[in-house]
């Protein structure tokens, strides 16, 4: 398991983005604790964290005019087109003064996966992935209660099958060119941060 971030950026599509910014892309299944961590890491290692998730749902609280396919979409746990959530994303990234970003629960399919890469010429410095049980997840999904449309149990079993059919494959790719680190999740909180720290190595923490 390597400890050190290589920012792994290709710089050959004219720097869409006019930065070459460090990513790493934070991948599980529903209710793994992405989210969780990710606020470890940003506090820790000073990252941004960038959730698709969330990016998609402000979009449609912005009442854009992808609302409410995105809205339905989310409904149904399905994956919404890339060149909406990749927009997003490249603004985001945009937006931030940082130079080093989480990518939470993105990319979502192989689809997902070339066209970021094709757009924005950015590849993962690594993936963190935390495997998890789905009878954990979906306990703890079942009890998050932050109001999510998708946090119900009919919902929640497609979103399952959206993750072993669509974003594992995803995993097996990067995994195929040794840039997995998988992380236990289905330990507390505590235990599992402290396999993430040992990941982003003590070099990357920031300074008190
Ligand atoms: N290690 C853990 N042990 C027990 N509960 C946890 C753990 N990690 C996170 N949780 C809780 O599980 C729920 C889901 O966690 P979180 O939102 O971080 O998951 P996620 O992977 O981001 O999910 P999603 O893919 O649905 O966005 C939250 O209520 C969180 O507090
Ligand atoms: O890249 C993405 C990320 C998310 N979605 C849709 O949003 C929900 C919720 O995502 P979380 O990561 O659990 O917050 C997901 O089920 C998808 O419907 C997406 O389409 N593409
Ligand atoms: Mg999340």
């Amino acid at each position: 398991m390597g400890t050190v971030i290589e920012a792994a950026n290709k710089d050959t599509n004219g720097s869409v983005l006019n930065k070459n910014p460090t990513v790493v892309f934070v991948l599980g299944g529903p209710g793994s604790g992405k989210g969780t961590q990710c606020a470890n890491v940003v506090e820790h290692f000073g990252f941004t964290h960038l959730s698709a998730g969330d990016l998609l749902r402000a979009e449609i609280k912005s009442g854009s005019e992808n609302g409410t396919m995105i809205q339905n979409m989310i409904k149904e746990g399905k994956i919404v087109p890339s060149e909406v959530t990749i927009r997003l994303l490249q603004q985001a990234i945009k937006d931030n003064g940082n130079d080093k970003f989480l990518i939470d629960g993105f990319p979502r399919n192989e689809e997902n996966r070339a066209a970021f890469e094709r757009v924005t010429g950015i590849e993962p410095a690594f993936v963190l992935y935390f495997d998890c049980p789905e009878e954990e997840m979906e306990r703890r999904l079942l009890s998050r209660n932050q109001g999510r449309e998708d946090d119900n149990i009919e919902t929640i079993r497609k979103r399952f099958k959206v993750f072993l059919d669509s974003s594992l494959p995803v995993i097996n790719y990067y995994d195929a060119k040794g840039k997995v680190r998988k992380v236990d999740a289905a330990r507390p909180v505590e235990e599992v941060f402290e396999s993430v720290k040992a990941i982003f190595g003590p070099k990357n923490e920031k300074a008190d």
